[in-house]
Formats: structure tokens, sequence, C-alpha cells
């Protein structure tokens, strides 16, 4: 019986011993899962992680365009510095006493060689030598009076040179078209600029597909004057982007969409089926106002023939001469109109944005024929 005793007290401190080894133990490890997580609880002292601070895209700096009255003056400068000046030619030749035959010739030529085309070179010296055998004696003024009037008439002061781009419902289309190179996307935008100045809102089609680099060059003008441009990818057809184009002006509700033509003379024909096709689509949206013939003044007489096929395949209503910075040879804004029978309205006076001018008959004749008094 003593002995039973003795053995239920040791199983029980056997027991109690065990309990408190088990107990011991997980207390332990329970304390170590609890301070675990208190390593990556701890937050750095740091600020926000970077991916926050992401720095805000700069909005593109829109510039605001010189007034579009006087850029003329520019030209004015130019042709007056020129050695070859027409002006200066001419005053010199008409203001001798008696003009002989060669004399004649002599101012023949001079017209001959600033580009004013056979056509009216001859008429021009026809109604000069006329009015100076009616005149006899006459004085510098009276000279520099006559040539301006005879030049003047000559480029016509009745053609309406202003931009069609007022329409009473949706967008004013104006399709830009011309041969490789003329500058046809510096217009595009240079365009925009005058135009977004005015108040309007312009939208940009880069239909030229035909160059990569072309909508490029039109989304970074787009970008520096404020208008939007639609664009595609290259190759991509060129009807559809101008369709695109004119159904955002409509929906966005903008005044006037640009479209910019790719310049391909290599066959007439496809020429002809693809502006012919670009016009087609655009005018389902309506009809197009104005149809603009790019040309470089540089090219002359040459370029004057590339430049006439556009017109048979397109009903242009007005001639960009750009350039016009390039050459002396002002006289070929009189051929342009007489063999293309379309007005010039605008001149390009170098590859800056301002450096688009309205023409103007009066203004053009008096650089034409101005003389650098220094
Ligand atoms: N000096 C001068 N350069 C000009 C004038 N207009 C355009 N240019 C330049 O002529 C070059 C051709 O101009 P673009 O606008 O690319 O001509 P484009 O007709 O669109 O050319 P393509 O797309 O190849 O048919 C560029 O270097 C222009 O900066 C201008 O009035 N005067």
């Amino acid at each position: 019986m003593d002995q039973w005793w003795l053995w239920l007290v040791v199983a029980v401190a056997v027991v109690v011993i065990a309990l408190g080894i088990v107990l011991a133990v997980r207390a332990r490890s329970h304390g170590q899962v609890e301070s675990a997580p208190e390593k990556p609880q701890v937050e750095p002292e740091t600020s926000p992680p970077e991916a926050v601070a992401e720095p805000t895209p700069a909005t593109p700096e829109i510039e605001t365009p010189e007034p579009t009255a006087g850029r003329l003056v520019r030209l004015r400068e130019r042709l007056a510095r020129s050695k070859n000046s027409l002006g200066k030619g001419l005053l010199t030749l008409l203001s001798s006493d008696k003009l002989t035959d060669e004399e004649w010739e002599e101012i023949e030529d001079t017209l001959l060689a600033a580009d004013v085309g056979v056509t009216d070179t001859t008429e021009i010296v026809d109604r000069l030598r006329e009015r100076v055998k009616v005149l006899g004696s006459r004085t510098s003024s009276q000279v520099r009076a006559l040539l301006q009037e005879e030049l003047t008439t000559a480029l016509g002061v009745e053609a309406d040179r202003n931009l069609n781009t007022v329409t009473e419902d949706g967008p004013a289309t104006v399709m830009v078209v011309g041969v490789n190179g003329a500058g046809k996307t510096t217009t595009c935008g240079k365009i925009a600029r005058v135009l977004i100045a005015d108040g309007n809102t312009v939208v940009m089609g880069a239909a030229d597909t035909f160059r990569a680099a072309a909508a490029d060059q039109l989304e970074t003008w787009g970008t520096r004057v404020g208008a939007k441009v639609v664009r595609s990818h290259e190759g991509a057809d060129p009807a559809s982007v101008a369709f695109d184009a004119v159904k955002t002006a409509k929906d966005d509700q903008a005044d006037v969409v640009l479209v910019d033509t790719a310049g391909r003379l290599q066959n007439k024909v496809g020429l002809m089926d693809e502006l012919g096709k670009v016009k087609r689509v655009v005018e389902k949206h309506g009809p197009v106002c104005e149809t603009l013939l790019v040309l470089d003044a540089t090219t002359g007489q040459n370029g004057l023939q590339q430049a006439k096929v556009f017109t048979e395949v397109c009903d242009v209503t007005g001639v960009i001469l750009t350039k016009l910075d390039g050459t002396a040879k002002g006289g070929i804004v009189i051929a342009v109109q007489r063999q293309l029978g379309v007005p010039v309205k605008l001149i390009g006076l170098g590859e800056g944005p301002d450096d688009l001018a309205p023409f103007e008959v009066e203004s053009f004749v008096d650089a034409l024929i101005s003389v650098d008094e220094q």
C-alpha cells in the first residue's frame, strides 16, 4: 500500500516536469514568431517611393506669330540689295532720254531673266514703248510710276487672293498639293499658325503617307502652333487619312482642316488617281473650299511645266509660291498666273514659321522695283 503511494507521487512529479518543459518550449517559440514581423514593419524614415515623383510632361508652348501685314518689307529689302534686281535694271534703262532698239531689247532681256515669261514680257514692252513715246522726255519718278503701273496690270488687281476658309456648315477643307520638296508640309504649318492666331481652330491631316518623315514633320508643326494632327502609318491610304482628318475636324467642330498630300509626279496617271481619290473621298464630308498648289519659285519656267499637270488633275484655286527668298527672279509670279490661270495667294519667304506673306500686288511690285539707295 505504501509503495502504491510512492509510485503515484513519482508519476505526478514526472507529468508536472514534462508539462513544464513543453510549456517552456512553446512559450519560447511563440515569442520568436511574434517578434518576427517587427523587422519589416519598421517603416523607413525616407520620403515616398520614387514612382510617385514622376515628372509631369511639359505642355508645349504655343508660339504667337508676328502680324502678316508688313512681311513683304523683308522681301523688298532683299530684292533691293540684289545685284540683278529687276527694278534696278529697268529703271536705269527706261531713264535714258532716247531709247534705241538695242536698249528695248535689253529691257526685254531683263524681264525674261527675271522669269516674267515670253508672252508677258512682249506685252509689257509693247505697252511701255507706246507710253514712253507719248511721254517724250521723262523724270525718274515718271519712269518709276510707268513701270509700277505696267507690272501691276500684268499681275492683275481683280483676282480674289483671300484664302477661302469660311463655311456656313462644318470645317473649311483646304487641300495642299504640289511636286516633291516644293514646301507643302512647311506651308501647311505656316498657314495653320496664321489661322490659329486669327482665332480659328485647325486640324491637319498627314495624307502624305509616302514619305515617312512627312507626318512627323507635320506633327512637329501641329505641336508648335496648336493644331491637332491626324496621321497614320507610312504607306497607309492617303484618302483614308484625309477622310479621318475631316471627320475629326467635324467632331471637334474645328474651323479649318488642312490636308497635306504627297508630292509625287513620277507619272501623271498615278498622280491623277491618287489626288482625285483623296479629293473625292474628302468631298463625302462636303466640298473642298481651297485646293492650293505649292510651287517652288527657284525652279523657274521648268517648275511651271510640272505644275501645269496639277491644274489639269485637280481644280486648283490658288498658288503658293515658296522660296522667293532664294531667287532674285520675282517675275515668276507673273508667269505663274499667266500660265496656270490661277491667282498667287501666298508667298513663302523663308523656312521660319512667320516666313509666309499674303500676296498683295502693290507691295509686291514695290518690292520688285525697289532699289537699294545706300
Ligand atoms: N528658303 C525657303 N525654304 C523653304 C520655304 N518653304 C519651304 N522651305 C524648305 O523647303 C524644304 C522642303 O519643304 P517641305 O515642306 O518638306 O516640302 P514638301 O513639299 O512637303 O516635300 P515632300 O513631302 O517631299 O513632297 C524644307 O527644307 C523647307 O524648310 C521658303 O519659303 N523658303
